[in-house]
């Protein structure tokens, strides 16, 4: 169990012997959380213009994955298909590995955790909490909407995978954000209206941080 953001980059700093300085700051992590097509990743790429935080889209990661045909790129394949979570292990490998190669200390990390599994195994694995936890809260109606208009060509932008990708959200990403909100974290913020405008609730709440330092 690594405890401290040093440990977390002690393999990388060992492995260079020395010529990577290690990593001064602490590190400001905020989860992204909402259900699909909610608009995450769209926030996400206003957060870092306007923040400089590095974006890790655990979908992302496991959508390259797959298109790099690793040993585990099949079985992450199949579950996006399906609309399941993939086992919080290979994910928070994933994370743990951006995360070191990044020179960056503020991290959004997007799509995670959707599940209590996912939220334990980063506690224990990188042995930080986050900052800040961002909910974007939509209606069903518009996510499906949005999802099926999405136009990435992602596999799991049809109507079944949605419906499927919806009822896990409910049943598992949804304790989660209550985790959250109990331990006043949660920031909630309404997903409708146009990109600017949601930006517009978002941008006070890092603001805030930024003044405190
Ligand atoms: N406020 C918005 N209003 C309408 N469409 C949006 C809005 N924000 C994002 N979108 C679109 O909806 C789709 C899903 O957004 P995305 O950012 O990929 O969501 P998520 O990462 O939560 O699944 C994308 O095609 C995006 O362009
Ligand atoms: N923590 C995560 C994040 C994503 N996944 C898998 C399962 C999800 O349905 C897909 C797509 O996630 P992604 O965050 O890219 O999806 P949206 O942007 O919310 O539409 O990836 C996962 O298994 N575990
Ligand atoms: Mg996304």
């Amino acid at each position: 169990r690594l405890n401290t953001w040093e440990s977390l980059t002690t393999g990388i700093a060992q492995q260079a012997k020395g010529v990577i300085a290690p990593k001064e700051k602490t590190p400001f992590i905020t989860f992204v959380l909402g259900g699909p097509g909610s608009g995450k990743g769209t926030q996400c790429i206003k957060i870092v213009e306007t923040f400089g935080f590095a974006h890790l889209s655990a979908g992302d990661l496991l959508r390259r994955e797959i298109a790099s045909k690793s040993a585990d790129g099949a079985m992450i394949l199949n579950t996006i298909k399906e609309g399941k979570i993939v086992p919080s292990q290979v994910t928070v490998k994933l994370i743990q590995k951006e995360m070191e190669l990044s020179d960056n200390h503020k991290f959004l990390i997007d799509g995670f955790p959707r599940t209590e599994e996912n939220r334990v195994s980063f506690e224990q694995i990188i042995g930080v909490e986050p900052n800040v936890v961002l909910f974007f809260d939509c209606p069903e109606e518009e996510m499906v909407k949005r999802v099926l208009n999405r136009n990435e060509g992602r596999v799991d932008d049809n109507l079944e995978t949605i419906k499927k990708r919806l009822t896990v959200f409910q049943a598992l990403s949804l304790p989660v954000i209550n985790y959250y909100s109990e331990k006043g974290k949660l920031y909630t913020i309404k997903a409708i209206g146009t990109e600017d405008e949601i930006f517009e609730q978002v941008r006070p709440i890092f603001a805030a941080f930024e003044t405190v330092g």
